[in-house]
């Protein structure tokens, strides 16, 4: 590294000092804090994402937000090129710039990780990272201290996407890495054609029309209520209303969105006893979750929860089903096996996981985040990840979807129009329809709006697939959560000692029992979690383990 470039670094970060007294660390989905307390760490995220760009030689995205937290926090995270989450090798890395004391020791901390991981920081190299970020009002700020960052490698260059859903900016960098079209109108093309493709198969009879069929989607006063309303006007056989688009006065995530719903399952704002019966869905605060849910009835605020799992599970059924027709028509000895997969946590519903057990899908769990769901989905030719909380994706693999295409060719010269070569065309248009990039509830909702009418399912016939076990979560605040250590995907607590065996001892009480506990990655909490065969035992077994929690933590 020359002088000139040390003195830049030097210069710049002093304008960024750390606040006192605060850790950070690259959790769950990045850096997340009270936006107050950011600047200096998205300044730093900068820097990281820019070494990235260099050691990759490719195009970085760099995404402000803190999806369904408050709006007063924001958050910092990375794309990888691949469109994914920041590499869990560089994480460390992030920690020790992003609690670098001052500028002296960030320097040196550059220059260290620089020698150790080759990155030749001499201005030829030329970095690029893709910037986006939500509605909070404190993103405009921090972008400038993430382009201060960026700038601060020479060569590089910060290129403002402006606001828009995690899941786009993802995408983008995806897509301007495989060398395709990269831009907002060219993401919004993509699912509305690959959307329309679906709904040109869907067979005649199942075919509805009309605004009855019209969906209401809670915007959670973010960013997704925004873009949604864009694509919607680019989408043929859809209704949708959106409501909470962030216009009105409400307050990003306040009563609102997917995380609300699904965590409390109560009714958001703005939806009452006119939507009874209504197909609804709740986006989160940066679009990359999506929930659905109906209102039963007047006499209660509860909804009827159809949460990811349940669209994991509609998904799963789906493509099987696809899949099955298409080996219909292949020739016994030359089938592709493809090898289909399931991903969940242990926050799944434990009847959702029998259900696609039964279905005779492979499930495995990872630890909670998105980062450990897709690194094992991708294994296979197709996988599917979902959190509970609404937040997936399916993935395909190259070779699967170059066998594919290829049999779509055969059998279109062979069979037009036969329902092998239809099965082909639906199994092509998922794939584009769905962001191979991350999870993104435009793409989840526009597949599960194809499948229902596909199926000529209502959104009781999708809810009935299997009967959800009671639950309850709860959130404890402790003086140090990183006291909590777990194993086996998070379902065993290794530390602090006893309190696995405690929390047994409440679990085998209930039927049905299930309970864990975590450190959040995203919150100053330790989340608890409790399933059991009815309501009131959930929410006990909860309190329970909760009080342990405290008990043992105090
Ligand atoms: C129980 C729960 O919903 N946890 C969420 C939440 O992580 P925590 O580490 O639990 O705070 O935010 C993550 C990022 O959005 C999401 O991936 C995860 O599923
Ligand atoms: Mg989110």
């Amino acid at each position: 590294m020359d002088e000139e470039q040390k003195s830049i670094l030097l210069k710049t970060s002093s304008r960024f000092p750390i606040p006192p007294g605060v850790k950070f660390s690259y959790g769950t989905a990045g850096f997340r804090a009270d936006a107050l307390v950011l600047e200096s760490t998205v300044y730093r995220a900068g820097i990281l994402a820019a070494l990235r760009s260099i050691k990759t030689r490719s195009v970085i995205g760099l995404m402000i937000t803190a999806s369904h937290n408050k709006i007063s926090d924001n958050g910092v995270k990375i794309a990888d090129p691949s469109g994914g989450m920041l590499t869990q090798a560089w994480e460390p890395f992030a920690d020790a710039l992003a609690n670098a004391t001052d500028s002296d020791c960030l320097l040196q901390l550059i220059i260290e990780f620089a020698k150790e991981e080759s990155i030749l920081i001499d201005g030829h190299c030329r970095a690029e990272v893709l910037l986006g970020r939500d509605t909070r009002p404190s993103g405009e700020s921090l972008l400038e201290a993430a382009k201060q960052g960026i700038n601060s490698i020479v060569g590089s260059a910060a290129i403002d996407m402006g606001i828009l859903t995690t899941p786009q900016l993802h995408w983008m960098v995806r897509a301007r890495n495989k060398g395709m079209k990269a831009s907002e109108r060219d993401y919004f093309e993509q699912l509305s054609s690959s959307f329309r493709c679906l709904m040109n198969l869907v067979p005649g009879e199942c075919k509805v029309k009309g605004t009855d069929y019209k969906l209401v989607v809670d915007g959670a006063n973010g960013v997704g209520g925004e873009k949604l309303e864009c694509l919607m006007n680019m989408l043929d056989g859809l209704v949708i209303e959106v409501r909470n688009t962030g216009k009105g006065g409400g307050i990003l995530n306040e009563g609102v969105g997917a995380d609300y719903v699904q965590k409390e399952k109560v009714v958001p704002q703005e939806f009452g006893s006119n939507d009874i019966g209504m197909r609804c869905a709740s986006l989160d605060g940066d679009a990359d979750r999506l929930v659905y849910f109906i209102v039963p009835s007047v006499s209660s605020n509860n909804i009827m929860l159809v949460d990811g799992d349940k669209m994991l599970s509609l998904f799963a059924l789906f493509i099987k089903e696809q899949l099955s027709i298409l080996y219909k028509g292949v020739d016994e000895n030359n089938p592709y096996q493809a090898r289909f997969g399931v991903v969940q946590t242990a926050y799944a519903n434990g009847a959702s996981t029998d259900f696609l057990k039964e279905l005779g899908l492979e499930v495995v769990l990872t630890p909670t985040g998105v980062k450990f769901l897709h690194e094992k989905a991708v294994e296979y030719d197709i996988g599917i990840y979902f959190e509970a909380n609404g937040h997936g994706t399916i993935l395909f693999s190259d070779s699967f979807l170059c066998w594919l295409e290829k049999r779509q060719n055969e059998l279109s010269s062979m069979s037009e129009g036969s329902e092998p070569q239809k099965a082909a065309l639906r199994l092509l248009a998922v794939s584009k329809l769905v962001n191979q990039a991350v999870g993104d509830a435009f793409s989840g909702l526009l597949l599960a709006e194809a499948i229902l009418q596909t199926l000529s399912w209502s959104i009781n016939q999708w809810s009935e697939l299997y009967q959800d076990l009671p639950s309850r979560q709860l959130k404890v605040k402790v003086m140090d959560r990183t006291a909590v250590v777990t194993a086996n995907a998070e379902t065993v607590v290794v530390k602090p000692p006893g309190i696995q065996e405690a929390i047994n001892a409440e679990t085998v009480k209930y039927p049905r029992g299930r309970s864990f506990i975590r450190p959040s990655g995203t919150e100053d909490v330790i989340r608890v979690y409790a399933e059991a065969s009815t309501q009131e035992g959930a929410d006990s077994l909860a309190h329970s383990v909760g009080k342990l929690v405290e008990q043992f933590l105090e």
